[in-house]
């Protein structure tokens, strides 16, 4: 199967420290994909090259049908790209309502025929109620989005994620500060959404990786120490010594 995302040889050096050393990992167009590693393992630095936000020293990130090269895009071009990252804090817009932050991240393309904006409005209105649907929201399109417990937001979150139609998408340890309730619902969206998408998520929480229930990969020191099943990787010793055996076990 050809890769959605193919990151070759990536480094980046901070300060003479490599953060991301030699990197290469790969994504299939529709997978779930958990990234675990220590601290500092360079986790958010592979998302930040991912998204655009850090440029390698060294290496390829090559994305899409096209092959084509994401090292000479801006975030927002890597954006439209269909690259669409969700950090760990919800940042969405308190004051209104889940239905109104959904139609804010609803991709339109601008047009200045009337009749097709009508169209457009009834399509809108029914992804909206689609993507609330998905979340577990549907019945919550008129709260204003302040009112919503943690869980909720981060899944109104989600949801406006999703509203963009990304192909990949980076979810930031989602399952942080959520009741054992909101994590099961969690990975349900997440399995729904990678079913037509590849879903990256990086977590901590290796019982919320367990029930994911998908391929794992270790970063360790900028580089993937081990690959596979969540099983797998775990009965890796490295894994143990270097991951496991610290308190995020
Ligand atoms: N802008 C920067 N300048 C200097 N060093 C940096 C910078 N960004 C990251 N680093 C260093 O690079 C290493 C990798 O950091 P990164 O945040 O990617 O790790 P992480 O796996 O996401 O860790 P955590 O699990 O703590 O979030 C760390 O040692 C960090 O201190």
């Amino acid at each position: 199967m050809s890769m959605l995302l193919e990151v070759n040889g990536v480094s980046v050096t901070f300060d003479g420290f490599r953060a991301i050393n030699n990197l290469s990992i790969n994504f299939a167009p529709t997978e779930l994909r958990a990234i675990i590693g220590p601290n500092g393992a360079g986790k958010t630095t592979f998302m930040d090259i991912v998204t655009g936000k850090t440029k390698p020293d060294e290496g390829t990130v090559v994305w899409g049908e096209r092959n084509i090269s994401l090292l000479g895009m801006s975030e927002s071009q890597i954006a439209r790209e269909g690259i669409g990252r969700k950090f760990q804090k919800p940042t969405v817009f308190e004051a209104q309502t889940v239905r109104q932050n959904l139609a804010m991240a609803l991709k339109t393309p601008r047009g200045p025929f009337s009749v097709l904006m009508h169209k457009k409005t009834k399509a809108n209105g029914a992804r909206i109620e689609a993507v609330a649907e998905q979340i577990g929201l549907a019945d919550s399109l008129t709260r204003s989005a302040g009112e919503l417990s943690h869980g909720q937001k981060q899944w109104l979150e989600i949801g406006m994620l999703l509203a963009q139609e990304p192909r990949l998408m980076l979810v930031d340890e989602p399952a942080a500060g959520m009741t054992p309730e909101e994590r099961e619902k969690t990975t349900d969206i997440l399995r729904e959404a990678a079913k037509t998408r590849a879903v990256v998520v990086v977590e901590h929480d290796m019982e919320f990786v367990r029930r994911l229930n998908c391929k794992v990969t270790v970063l360790h020191e900028g580089s993937v120490l081990a690959e596979g099943s969540l099983d797998h990787v775990t009965s890796n010793q490295t894994v143990i010594d270097v991951y496991l055996g610290r308190s995020h076990a």
